[in-house]
């Protein structure tokens, strides 16, 4: 499990690699943070694109590791405020399911593209959690409090369509949806210089 770059142009591609749904376990984590800081650091690099391989951008938080101790060491919390942080566009790619955790992350990112076909949501409640990694601030920010109060109570899972509206992601693409996300990032750095 590991969190793999790859440079398109100068946009960076960070792809999150846990099989089978992408949870984020201590290992995963400190290899996002690992991949992130040093995209973050590079000159060359003038973008980040977050994404997930396995069809799925992340399902959250690595259930099978509650309880043990490596919980905390590299928490989401900081990886979240450093992606939030970080003065190049970070672009989130979903395909899938970003659930949870995963689902925090991409809040975190600057900008969102989902496939018409994911879904995301704060499923938290239903293992009798909290979404503790931002997902409760950023989240009622983006969308307002009735819409993310909703989303964060019932737990359900958002078609990709009704995140739109809502205004959780930014576009929906019906294919090659990780091509869509380096374009928004291009755009965005297009509209950065045209403003300079
Ligand atoms: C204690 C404080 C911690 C602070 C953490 C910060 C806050 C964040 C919290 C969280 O993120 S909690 C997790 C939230 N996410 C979920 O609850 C998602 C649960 N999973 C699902 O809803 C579904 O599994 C799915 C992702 C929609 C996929 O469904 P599908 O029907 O396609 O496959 P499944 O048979 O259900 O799952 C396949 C496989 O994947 C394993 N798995 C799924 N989710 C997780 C996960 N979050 N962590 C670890 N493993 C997960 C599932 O157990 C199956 O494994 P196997 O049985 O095949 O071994």
């Amino acid at each position: 499990m590991a969190a793999t770059r790859r440079l398109s142009h100068s946009v960076a591609v960070i792809t999150i690699n846990h099989p089978p749904v992408n949870a984020l376990s201590h290992s995963l984590r400190r290899s996002i943070a690992k991949e992130f800081g040093d995209a973050s650091k590079d000159s060359s690099i003038e973008a980040i694109v977050l994404c997930g391989a396995n069809g799925n951008f992340c399902a959250g938080a690595d259930i099978k590791e509650f309880g043990s101790s490596t919980l905390d060491s590299v928490s989401l919390n900081n990886i979240n405020d450093a992606v939030e942080r970080c003065q190049k566009p970070v672009v989130a790619a979903i395909e899938g399911v970003a659930l949870g955790g995963g689902l925090e992350l991409a809040l975190s990112c600057h900008y969102r593209v989902a496939n018409v076909q994911a879904r995301v949501g704060l499923p938290e409640v239903l293992i009798g959690i909290l979404p503790a990694a931002g997902g409760t601030q950023r989240l009622p920010r983006l969308i307002g409090i009735p819409a993310a109060l909703d989303m964060i109570v019932r737990g359900r899972h958002v078609p990709a369509t009704e995140a739109l509206q809502l205004g959780v992601v930014d576009e929906v693409v019906k294919a090659n949806t990780i091509d869509a996300a380096i374009q928004l990032a291009r755009k965005v750095l297009g509209e950065k210089y045209n403003h300079h």
